[in-house]
């Protein structure tokens, strides 16, 4: 296995140019496909879970060019037709082609098999398949029931279309059911059983199909509905905004590192809601200012620990929890137990490897406390899991001015493939 032996850093200073958001990225590209006529899709993601995507719209008869030497791609809509009704498709460890692919090809009259990496296998997907039972999907479980990999064959779906899906193990079931519906060309509603979690990626999806020319009207969080006669048409050009969740760990590098460090791609009119990131940062003493498409932070290096709930952002969340090493106490962050699901037990991780660098850390069912030590221990190894963020995260150690080990640095290819080399650039030592 590859490691990577970061020296300590002594401030970060300077501006990044931020890779396109993965969620945007792998809806756009979704939609594209679904919508009648072409779309331009500008600043594309360069990484894995956006490569799974492209290539499950290849298999499936979907055409996509890129222009030359850029991120911009031309996808030619099938007006919510999928041209081949029978393939297999591999979709790696990105929920954000597993779960809306599933949902779409429920839909689509087709015969397929989804799979992925063992741990998109681990992953829950019982929610969303109960949800397209509802509506006359024929989905079977090829492994364990309630998981990946699975078997899907053309629905029969009856009349009225109104569905229930679990809202409380991941928002990607509803953002998938959203996005599927309008295939079947009439009125639909969703109604969200229970608490609904990581709500801001929904406003994504909502913001998205209205570029799409389909309105989706919503009661608080609890019933979406969607009006018949509604098409997918493509908007012409998508512009892929800088990824926010990408953007977390040079905000709190700026933040730790003193700064300032300005990332470019969002701001003010981000569609994201992990740029909410700033403000928590802000709490705990940081200087943020904004722009349209940018955001900068800097700091003294000293950080205030604060008790949050960061539900909202449970990406960047992760992000808070490494820095609060840097705070003058114990921080604790709240309902994030959809951590466990993700890339890897995210909680289990983050204690686990937190400890390695000398914190006392309390994991709860859905909360993790962090209590930073006198002073970080230098060289410690840590383990990632093939988690991209757990790579990213742990390099801000680094700040502590002691050299930190990060195994299979390479797992930052889900969404950051050229972090390490980005964030070198903006290190001074
Ligand atoms: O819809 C999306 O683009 C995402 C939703 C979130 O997942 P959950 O809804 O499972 O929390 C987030 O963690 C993931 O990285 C991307
Ligand atoms: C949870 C994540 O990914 P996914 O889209 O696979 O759910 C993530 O990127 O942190």
């Amino acid at each position: 296995m590859e490691t990577l032996l970061l020296h300590p850093i002594s401030r970060i200073q300077g501006s990044v140019e931020l890779p396109g958001s993965k969620s945007i990225s792998n809806r756009t590209l979704l939609l594209a496909a679904l919508a009648e006529g072409r779309t331009e899709v500008k600043g594309l993601l360069d990484s894995d879970d956006v490569q799974r995507m492209l290539e499950a719209l290849t298999t499936l008869g979907i055409q996509w060019e890129q222009r030359p030497g850029t991120r911009d791609f031309v996808v030619h809509g099938a007006a919510g037709r999928i041209p081949v009704n029978e393939a297999k498709l591999f979709l790696g460890n990105a929920g954000t082609a597993f779960r809306p692919l599933t949902a779409a090809l429920a839909l689509a009259g087709g015969h397929y098999e989804l799979s992925g990496v063992p741990r998109m296998h681990e992953r829950p997907i019982g929610d969303l398949v109960d949800a397209l039972r509802q509506l006359g999907g024929q989905i079977d479980y090829l492994g364990n029931d309630g998981f990946p990999p699975l078997a899907i064959h053309p629905a029969k779906v009856g009349d009225p279309v109104d569905v229930s899906v679990k809202g409380n193990v991941s928002s990607q079931f509803l953002t998938a059911l959203l996005m599927a519906l309008p295939l079947l060309g009439k009125a639909a509603t969703v109604r969200v059983v229970g608490e609904l979690i990581s709500k801001p990626y929904i406003e994504i999806t909502l913001n998205l199909m209205r570029r799409f020319g389909v309105e989706v009207t919503r009661q608080d969080w609890a019933s979406f509905h969607i009006a018949g006669n509604q098409r997918y048409a493509s908007p012409g050009t998508v512009h892929v905004e800088g990824d926010a969740s990408s953007a977390s760990y040079f905000l709190a590098a700026g933040a730790i590192g003193r700064g300032p460090v300005r990332v470019l791609g969002v701001g003010n009119d981000s569609i994201q809601g992990d740029v909410k990131f700033a403000d928590t940062l802000a709490l705990m003493g940081a200087t943020i200012t904004k722009g349209d498409n940018w955001i900068e932070a800097s700091g003294n290096g000293r950080l205030r620990a604060i008790d949050v709930d960061l539900n909202h952002i449970p990406d960047a969340a992760m992000t808070i929890a490494v820095a609060a090493l840097f705070a003058d106490g114990t921080t604790t962050i709240r309902n994030i137990a959809s951590w466990r699901v993700k890339e890897t037990d995210r909680l289990a991780a983050m204690a686990t490897e937190l400890r390695k660098v000398g914190a006392q850390v309390e994991e709860g069912a859905d909360y993790i406390s962090v209590t930073p030590p006198d002073s970080l221990t230098p060289n410690a190894v840590i383990d990632t899991y093939d988690d991209h963020r757990m790579a990213m995260c742990f390099s801000l150690v680094a700040l502590g001015g002691i050299p930190v080990v990060i195994n299979d640095p390479k797992c930052v290819g889900k969404t950051f493939p050229n972090y390490f080399s980005v964030l070198d650039s903006v290190s001074l030592r």
